[in-house]
C-alpha cells in the first residue's frame, strides 16, 4: 500500500478529493502504515515509562525529582493529565516504573515496579548508565511492546514521566541529528533562563565528548547520556514496530527514544504516526530526522506523559472510519467524469 494508492481510494469517496484537508493525510499515513485501506484505531493502548534523572543535581529542571514520584501516583490514582485523557478517548493506560528514585508502587492493573536501578547517573560527571542497565530497560520496554501485541492491541503509543529527561534527550536528539545543542535545548518543564544556560552547556560538553565515538561504540555512547525511561521506550517502539503494532508517537522526550530505536534497527519509522510538534524546540529536528509530520502542529503541548498521543486517537478514529465506511462517488450516483 503506497501512499498514492490510499490517495486514490479517498479521492474515490463522496467528497471532493482533498475536502477533509489534514484528515485525509492522517488516512492515508494509517493505511500506510497498517498496510490496509481497512485501518484501525482500536484496540489501543498506552504505556507510561518513569524514571528520575541524576543529572537534575545540575541545576537543569526547574522541578526536583521528588516530583516523578509524585506524578506517578497521580498517573496510577486516575488524576494526571495522561489518566484523563486516557480515560475520555478509550485508550488503556500502564505506568512501568523503570527506574524512579524511592520505594515503588505495588504492582496493580495500571502499575508495574521493573526499576533497574534508583534513576540514571548524573550524565554531565559520567556516564549515565552502562550497557548492561541501558539493555535491561530496552528489555522492559520491549516486553511491554509484546504483552500489549499478545492482548490483541493494535495501536500503541509510549509516553514518560521523569524531572530532568529533556537533558538527556536534548543530548541524544543533538547526537543523533548531528544538530548543534542550541537547536535541542528548550526549557523542559519551565526551566528558568539561568538553568537553560547550564542545560545548553552539559548538553554540548556531552555531546562533544560521545560524538566522536558514535560510530564505533553506539550502544556505550548512547547508553552514557541517556534515561532509563528513554531506553525502556527505545525498546518499546522497536519491539511494537517489529510486532506490526502502529506506534503513536507522542512528544520531544519520546521522540528522543525513537532517535535511539531508529539508529540501532534503522527502519522504525515506518510503524510510526507522529501525533503532535511539542513546543520544545528539539522535536521539530527529531521529527524532521525521521521523515515525520506531525498530525498536530500548532497545539504548543509541551507535558509528555504520553498526552499529545492520547489526543490524537479521536482522529484516528476518525480517519479509520472515513476510509473504511464512507461511501463512493459510484455508490452514490454522481458521476465524476462529466459535469
Ligand atoms: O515530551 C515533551 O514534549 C516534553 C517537553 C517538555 C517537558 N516534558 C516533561 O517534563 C519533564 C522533564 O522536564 P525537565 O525540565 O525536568 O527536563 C518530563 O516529565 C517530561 O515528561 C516533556
Ligand atoms: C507536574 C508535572 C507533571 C508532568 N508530567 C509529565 N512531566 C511532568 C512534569 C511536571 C513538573
Amino acid at each position: 500500500m503506497t501512499p498514492e494508492h490510499a490517495r486514490a481510494h479517498l479521492n474515490s469517496l463522496a467528497k471532493p478529493p482533498g475536502s477533509l484537508g489534514r484528515l485525509e493525510d492522517l488516512a492515508v499515513r494509517l493505511c500506510v502504515v497498517q498496510q490496509t485501506l481497512c485501518p484501525r484505531a482500536t484496540p489501543r493502548r498506552c504505556v507510561l515509562f518513569a524514571a528520575d534523572h541524576g543529572v537534575v543535581t545540575e541545576g537543569v529542571s526547574a522541578w526536583s525529582s521528588e516530583v516523578t514520584r509524585l506524578m506517578v501516583s497521580a498517573i496510577v490514582s486516575g488524576g494526571a493529565a495522561s489518566s484523563v485523557l486516557a480515560a475520555t478517548t478509550g485508550t488503556e493506560l500502564r505506568l512501568i516504573d523503570v527506574g524512579v528514585v524511592g520505594p515503588g508502587l505495588p504492582d496493580g492493573p495500571v502499575h508495574r515496579n521493573r526499576k533497574v536501578r534508583a534513576g540514571s547517573r548524573n550524565l554531565a560527571l559520567e556516564p549515565s548508565l552502562t550497557v548492561q542497565e541501558f539493555h535491561e530497560a530496552v528489555a522492559v520496554g520491549e516486553l511491554e511492546a509484546v504483552e500489549a501485541w499478545r492482548s490483541g492491541i493494535v495501536v500503541v503509543a509510549a509516553g514518560e514521566m521523569g524531572i530532568g529527561n529533556t537533558t538527556a534527550a536534548s543530548c541524544l536528539t543533538a547526537l543523533l541529528t548531528k544538530s548543534p545543542a542550541e537547536a535541542t535545548v528548550g526549557p523542559g518543564a519551565g526551566a528558568s533562563e539561568e538553568a537553560l544556560a547550564r542545560k545548553r552547556q552539559i548538553v554540548a560538553d556531552v555531546v562533544a565528548r560521545g560524538r566522536p565515538r558514535l560510530a564505533d561504540d553506539p550502544e556505550t555512547v548512547i547508553a552514557s547520556m541517556c534515561g532509563l525511561e528513554i531506553a525502556a521506550i527505545a525498546g518499546f517502539h522497536h519491539r511494537a514496530s517489529a510486532l506490526g503494532l502502529t506506534v503513536v508517537l507522542d512528544g520531544f522526550v519520546a521522540t528522543a527514544a525513537a532517535l535511539v530505536a531508529d539508529h540501532l534497527w534503522p527502519g522504525v519509522a515506518r510503524s510510526m504516526i507522529a501525533a503532535h510538534q511539542s513546543a520544545e524546540p528539539g522535536h521539530a529536528v527529531a521529527l524532521a530526522h525521521l521523515g515525520l509530520e506531525p498530525a498536530l502542529d500548532t497545539w504548543q503541548m509541551r507535558l509528555g506523559e504520553g498526552t499529545g498521543a492520547l489526543l490524537v486517537m479521536p482522529l484516528l478514529d476518525a480517519a479509520a472510519a472515513i476510509v473504511a465506511r464512507m461511501a463512493t462517488f459510484d455508490q452514490v450516483g454522481i458521476d465524476t467524469d462529466g459535469s
